[in-house]
This record gives C-alpha cells, structure tokens and sequence, in this order.
C-alpha cells in the first residue's frame, strides 16, 4: 500500500479505540451444523422449504462444512500480523450474525475484558440491508441489556477503497492468462454479486440519494476493474453484472441476470469466453465454491464455454492494509484530525454513519447500532454509553 496518500498522511495512533471486532456472517462446520445454521439464517424471513432443502444439499456436498469461518480465522491471523507489523497494538475480536463466535458472546467477552470502544469491520462491502443495515441491526442486539458494552463503530464501506478494487484486477488478470490463448482477446468479464429482491435494492442507500446504491456501487468498482485490465492488458473486455445465489418465494422479483443464464445468453451471442469475478463477495464461501465454482462451472462445461472464476480478496496484503487503513482513518476522524480517504472510481468515499433512512428494513424498523440515528426512546434505556450523533 506504499502509494496510497491515506498511508502517508495518517499515523499509528488509533485511539479512541481498545480493539477491532471482525463481523461477519458464520457457516457450519459440519453436518450437525447445517440445519441450525439455515434455521438461523432464515429465520422469520418466508424462504421456502424447497429451497433450503436445496441449500442444504450445496453444503452437505462439501462434508457438511463452509469455508467462511476458517477464511475468517486466516484473516484474523493476517490481520493481527498487519497491524503487529505496522506498531499497533490492538486486540482483533470476531463475532458472527449466524454461527458460533456469536456476536453477543463475542461483545459479552469484550465487555468482560474492558473494551471500552471497538472499531468493526464487517465482511461485507456494499450498501443493502442485507450488506449493512442488517449487521447494525445485530449489533444492537448485542449490546442490548449488556452492563459495560463497549461503545461501536463500523468502518465504511470499502467496495471502491484500492486495497479491495487492486487484488481484484490482479485477479482478473489471472483468471484472463490463463484461459486458452486462442479465446482470451474475446472473453467477458462477469461480475457477480448475490442477488436481493429488487425492492431491497431500491430501498439500498438513502431514498435522498434514489436508492438502488447496491447495484450502483457494484458497477462502479466494476468499472474501475475493466479499466485497470485495460491498463495492464491493453483490451477492454465487455463486462456485465450478473447475480447468484436467489432465495426468496418464486413470485417475489430479484436482481436478474442469473449467472447461469448469462452463460447460456454469451455462448449464444458467440462469445469465446468468459472470466466470472465474484465482485460482491470478499472470500471464498460457500456462495462462491458452490454457485460459481459448481453449477456456474458446470454450466459453462455444458455450453462448451471456457469460463473461469477469479480470486476474492481474501487475505491478499493489500485488503488486510486496507482494514487497518480504514481503521487508522477512522481513528483519526473520531480523534478531530484530518485524513485523506482512499476511494477509487467515480461514487467517492463512503460516509462514517449510515443515514438514518438508509437501507430500511423490509420488514419491519428495527434499532441499529453505527448510524447517525438518534436511539429510539423505547430502546436507548437498554443499551448505554452508543454513539448517538443525529444527522
Ligand atoms: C447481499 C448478501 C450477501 C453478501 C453480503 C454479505 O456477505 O453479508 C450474502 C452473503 C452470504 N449469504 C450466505 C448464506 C445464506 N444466505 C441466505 C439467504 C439470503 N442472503 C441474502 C443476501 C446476501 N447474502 C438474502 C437477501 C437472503 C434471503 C434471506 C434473507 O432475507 O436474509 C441463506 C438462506 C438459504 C438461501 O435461500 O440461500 C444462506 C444459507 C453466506 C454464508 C456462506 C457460507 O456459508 O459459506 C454469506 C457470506
Ligand atoms: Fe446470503
């Protein structure tokens, strides 16, 4: 990250903050687990039977186990090295909203060791309730009624900060080099996201600014991507996005096209080949090995199309860099300094606190930690000492 201006203007100093709390979504870790994990993740939501009998299936073809935890464990270790290396001491926690760490026993054991203030960085980049609000949502719920709960802070969203946009080009051009040399010049690029219903896309950002920031930020760092490829191979390859992994009841709409049916729609068109890069994802879970890596590949062996899948950021030292790069930023900000914000492409850095009306719950309003919400009076008397900034 030695080009990054945020590297160069910030320091090491990350106070208010006593600890970094890793957020992310959880996955079984064997057959035992699958169907409490998919009862926690659907809970109340009107998934059809049908279909979680079908996702089932997808993990039980991998023994019943998701890579998720174990890649959130890799970037845990990498993590606590980075910011070892970079002379930051600061204890790295992790909780989950669907498995065990569970993020209340995991704020339980901040609390317990006198965490005061945490930064989180949530496995997720983008704007959708899904993405974002959501996991405020199961902050609150951890902090609720816990005497001494530390104090939270989410990290911006980072879908366009260079340390995520980077091992994303590097990826493509990977992924472009080793495709047969006969088809390379002609091959698309496929960026895929998991699909929402489309309402939950319009409601994604704030309605001030026309909702739809889910898709929004996807095609930007999309563009970015294309461009950077550009630079590197000298050839624009078309790209599209394209979606994975719709739940949901058959009557409700979600984001279209479905990466299987994009396949079918290029090989049809003639194109030669196709690099898919799982843009919305930050690891290699199970939307990633089975959707893509699975029936995506499977599909594409069908048509004869020569596909294949690029890397997510994982542990790549450049993203690792970038959660302490938004972590020093953040610090900085909450301390009255000043900093330059990395950000790439034409949306421009994220905000710190979600607006108040962004990303609603399509159910029903619930109280989220991290925004600039002012506490609901029903709920403030349950979690003490939240950061309560009213836009
Ligand atoms: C936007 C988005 C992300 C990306 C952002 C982020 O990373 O958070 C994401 C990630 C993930 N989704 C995951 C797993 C599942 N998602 C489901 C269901 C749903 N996902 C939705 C959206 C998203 N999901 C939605 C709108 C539903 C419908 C139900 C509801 O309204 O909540 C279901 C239920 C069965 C099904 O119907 O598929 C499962 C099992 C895993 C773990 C993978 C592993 O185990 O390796 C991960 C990382
Ligand atoms: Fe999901």
């Amino acid at each position: 990250m030695s080009n990054d201006p945020a590297d160069v203007l910030t320091d090491v100093d990350v106070t208010p903050y006593d600890a970094l709390l890793l957020v992310s979504f959880g996955g079984p870790e064997g057959p035992d687990d699958v169907v409490p994990f998919l009862e926690n993740v659907t809970r109340g939501r009107g998934i059809p039977r049908e279909r979680l009998e079908e996702v089932g299936k997808h993990y039980h073809l991998f023994g019943g186990r998701s890579p998720i935890n174990d890649q959130n464990r890799d970037l845990l270790t990498a993590l606590r090295a980075d910011l070892a290396e970079a002379g930051i001491d600061l204890p790295v926690y992790w909780g989950n909203r669907n498995w065990d760490p569970y993020l209340k026993d995991t704020l339980a054991r901040m609390a317990a060791d006198g965490v005061t203030r945490a930064a989180c960085f949530v496995t997720s980049a983008y704007s959708s309730w899904s993405s974002c609000r959501q996991y405020r949502e199961n902050l609150w719920d951890a902090v609720e009624g816990l005497e001494g709960a530390p104090r939270l802070d989410k990290l911006r969203h980072y879908f366009n900060h260079p340390g995520f946009a980077e091992p994303n080009v590097d990826a493509v051009l990977a992924a472009l080099a080793d495709l047969p040399d006969d088809v390379r010049d002609g091959a698309h690029l496929a960026f895929v996201t998991h699909s929402i219903p489309l309402s939950m896309n319009d409601a994604s950002g704030p309605p001030e600014q026309g909702g739809g920031a889910y898709v929004r930020q996807h095609l930007d760092v999309a563009d970015v991507i294309t461009r950077r490829v550009a630079e590197e191979t000298g050839r624009t390859h078309p790209h599209e996005l394209v979606f994975c992994s719709r739940s949901g009841a058959p009557h409700i709409p979600w984001l279209e096209p479905d990466v299987n049916d994009h396949l079918e729609k290029l090989h049809g068109d003639g194109v030669p080949a196709v690099v898919m890069v799982p843009v919305g994802f930050v690891s290699d879970h199970m939307e990633v090995i089975y959707d893509l890596d699975t029936e995506a590949m499977e599909t594409a062996a069908e048509l004869g199309l020569p596909a294949r899948r690029a890397a997510t950021a994982g542990t790549d030292p450049r993203f690792v860099a970038a959660v302490r790069d938004l972590l020093v930023e953040r610090a900085t900000v909450e301390r009255g300094g000043e900093v330059a914000r990395a950000a790439v492409g034409s949306t421009g850095p994220m905000w710190d606190r979600c607006p108040r009306t962004c990303c609603s719950n399509p159910r029903a309003e619930r109280p989220a930690l991290c925004g600039s919400d002012p506490v609901p009076a029903y709920a403030a008397a349950t979690v003490p000492g939240q950061a309560v900034v009213v836009a």
